[in-house]
């Protein structure tokens, strides 16, 4: 079996596939590297072989967690590692190291998955991020801004009012009418604003190639923003199968 790990800033997300098929065993979300170990090792009939990992954290962070895998498991861990040019992408980026490694992933798999055409490549995680990938494969560059958390998490530090909970938020967001409260108002506001923020995408990759194109969105909060963009395919994996492209197990 493997192990697969996506490292992002406020979530691990893990999954372990029965190797020889590639089909899989079972997936999770964790905030936490002991949460991470507690998940794994509830699970009956366990048996990993190898594991792979994409990462935005510090290299501190990622060894640690690494460190940990190692030990518990006794297998290898391989790290994605940022590159100018694989599976066809070419890298956009003036130092292509300083690209996040989850935005280059997503990039490789929405590529291979668009059979090689031009693509966009949409992230609603804790930043959000846009890709622009031409037909030839050469990354035009992209677009990071605040995601839900990011920028609902400002409106309560900063502001004294705002207040609300989990619960009431989630709640909040089964419409997008005028907000008649404040949780409401602000929960529907921040998702509007991704909205505007993937039409924008939408427009720019249309002027760049017509109808041309495949747009990918994955991430976290890839739903609250799916229905504006009917033509996108949502693939909630998209960094796993850019990670197993740059980190295959022959
Ligand atoms: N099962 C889930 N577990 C955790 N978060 C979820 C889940 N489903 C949706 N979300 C939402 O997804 C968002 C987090 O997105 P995601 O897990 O893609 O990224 P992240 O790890 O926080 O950040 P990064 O963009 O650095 O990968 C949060 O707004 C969270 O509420
Ligand atoms: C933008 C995020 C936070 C999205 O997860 C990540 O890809 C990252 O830390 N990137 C490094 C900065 C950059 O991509 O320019
Ligand atoms: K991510």
């Amino acid at each position: 079996m493997i192990l697969e790990l996506d490292c992002g800033n406020s979530f691990i997300k893990w999954r372990v596939l029965k190797a020889a098929l590639g089909s899989l065993f079972s997936e999770g979300v964790v905030d936490s590297d002991l949460a991470l170990l507690d998940s794994l090792k509830a699970l009956n009939g366990l048996e990993l072989r190898k594991c792979r990992v994409v990462s935005v954290r510090t290299a501190e962070e990622t060894d640690a967690l690494i460190a940990i895998i190692e030990r518990e498991f006794g297998i290898s861990v391989v790290c994605a590692k940022p590159a100018r040019e694989m599976s066809g992408v070419k890298n956009g980026y003036e130092e292509y190291e300083r690209l996040g490694l989850d935005r280059w992933l997503a990039m490789l798999g929405g590529f291979h998955l668009a059979s090689g055409g031009a693509c966009l490549v949409l992230d609603f995680g804790t930043a959000v991020t846009a890709d622009f990938i031409a037909a030839g494969g050469e990354h035009l560059g992209g677009f990071i801004c605040p995601g839900m958390p990011l920028m609902r998490n400002q409106l309560r530090t900063h502001t004294r009012k705002i207040r609300y909970g989990d619960l009431a938020a989630e709640r909040a967001l089964s419409s997008n009418a005028p907000g008649r409260t404040t949780v409401e108002a602000v929960e529907r506001g921040c998702s509007l604003m991704l909205r505007g923020f993937v039409l924008t995408q939408l427009e720019l990759a249309r002027s760049y190639w017509r109808e041309d194109f495949a747009v990918f969105i994955t991430g976290g909060d890839a739903e609250l923003v799916a229905a504006v963009a009917p033509e996108a395919r949502v693939v909630p994996d998209l960094v796993f199968v850019g990670l197993a492209m740059a980190c295959p197990f022959s």
